[in-house]
């Protein structure tokens, strides 16, 4: 693997004496693309909220690019360079698509406040490139088209993809998505994962993917990470996870 960007150390957290993640260890080198997967409640969505700040961890640390991030909150995690998408899709829902992926660019952007404001030069020249690297975004997405359209009004596939189109332009090395591809039809699947092949190469960035739909997984991820009961129990090539007994166990055990 090359270098790690991302690094969980013996990352644990226990609700009201449960618990819910225990001793996980994995380290996300650059540029790669790890599955997440494990049967419901094994505990996926609960390590992408210790990942990403959302909770503290009871035990261990994350590191990104060898730094600490105990005790960050989630916007800084974020702008760190850890980005993630929910489950349940959070936009703003009322903004134009455009609007949408501006926002999280925005939170980059060199302007003061104060020349913001009175609409300086220095403003329109950074929000001109705002809107081009917004519009670049969106055209990976096959989604330029749809640019001035409302968040709100887009089919449930184009939400989604506009949410990681929004994670990438927060900048991020790192991104976490939980099944980017729930209540997809097999068609809006298909194209998400060629978007997700196609980000991870143009922006050089380390993905890891939950997902429920196993033969996805393993079509698109390089390496798998399984969890049972908030343990890893297997982590290999998809075809060693495959053929792991544990991991066949856990499944049909679900
Ligand atoms: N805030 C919380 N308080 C108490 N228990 C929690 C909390 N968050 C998660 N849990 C528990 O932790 C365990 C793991 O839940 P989690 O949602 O992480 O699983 P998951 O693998 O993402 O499941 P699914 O595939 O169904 O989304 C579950 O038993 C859940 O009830």
């Amino acid at each position: 693997m090359s270098k790690a960007v991302l690094k969980a150390d013996h990352l644990g957290i226990t609700f009201g004496g449960l618990k819910a993640v225990t001793d996980f260890n994995a380290e996300i080198g650059e540029h790669e693309l790890v599955g997440l997967i494990g049967p419901n409640g094994a505990g996926k969505t609960t390590i992408f909220n210790l990942l990403t700040g959302v909770y503290q961890p009871t035990e261990g640390s994350v590191y990104l690019d060898g730094k600490s991030m105990a005790g960050k909150k989630p916007h800084q995690m974020v702008k760190a360079g850890i980005a993630r998408t929910f489950q349940n899709i959070r936009l703003f829902k009322d903004m134009t698509v455009i609007e949408n992926v501006k926002v999280a660019f925005n939170q980059h952007m060199k302007y003061s406040v104060f020349g913001g404001m009175l609409r300086l030069p220095s403003f329109w020249k950074e929000e001109d490139g705002i809107d081009g690297k917004a519009r670049e975004l969106l055209r990976v997405f096959n989604m330029e088209d749809l640019a001035q359209n409302t968040a709100k009004n887009l089919p449930y596939g184009q939400q989604r993809k506009l949410e990681i189109a929004r994670a990438l332009a927060t900048g991020a090395k790192v991104l976490l998505l939980d099944e980017p591809a729930a209540g997809m039809n097999p068609t809006e699947t298909m194209e998400l994962m060629n978007a997700i092949a196609t980000i991870r190469e143009r922006f050089g960035i380390s993905i890891i993917l939950i997902e429920h739909d196993m033969s996805l997984v393993m079509k698109i991820c390089e390496r798998i990470i399984v969890i049972d009961y908030g343990q890893i129990i297997a982590t290999g090539t998809p075809a060693e996870v495959a053929n792991n007994p544990k991991v066949i166990g856990a499944y049909l055990g679900e």
